[in-house]
């Protein structure tokens, strides 16, 4: 798959352990993130992987600030995107299972690199499975529309 990552200063490090761990993994990985750790404002990066995710030139982002929660909000403005942010592994593969989430976010501050690995992991490996879902993702962007 071609992923989009990004992140703030926040997240430096952690961007490169998990780019490093996706490439391993056999994915093509395009970096929107800082590589500094000097002060940044982490929606100049949400938006960049939100409209790279949106306009199809990446199958998936991932999103990587102090908690993951900013930097998802900014990507959610971009029309078409569904940035979740996850803690956990149970979660990573249920965004994507009921709702088809394109991208997925975390922070950076708050899990371990091990964690972050197992997280991409179990969402990238999980599948959306429609049915009763399918409606409800609609739902979702029929509010981009009013
Ligand atoms: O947006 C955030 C909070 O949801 C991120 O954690 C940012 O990385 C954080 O706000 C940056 O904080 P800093 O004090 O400027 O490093």
């Amino acid at each position: 798959m071609k992923i989009a990552i990004g992140n703030d200063h926040a997240a430096v490090e952690m961007k490169q352990e998990i780019k490093k761990y996706l490439e391993e993994l056999g994915h093509e990985v395009v970096n929107y993130g800082t590589d500094s750790n000097d002060s940044c404002d982490y929606p100049v990066y949400g938006e960049k992987v939100g409209k790279a995710v949106a306009v199809g030139e990446a199958d998936c982002g991932v999103l990587i600030c102090g908690t993951g929660v900013g930097i998802s909000i900014a990507a959610n403005k971009v029309k078409g995107v569904r940035a979740a942010v996850c803690s956990d592994v149970t979660t990573a593969h249920l965004v994507k299972e009921h709702n088809n989430a394109n991208i997925i976010a975390f922070g950076a501050r708050i899990v371990g690199v091990e964690t972050a690995k197992d997280i991409v992991k179990a969402y990238l490996d999980a599948e959306f499975l429609g049915g009763r879902h399918e409606k409800r993702v609609a739902m979702i962007h029929e509010i981009e529309e009013r």
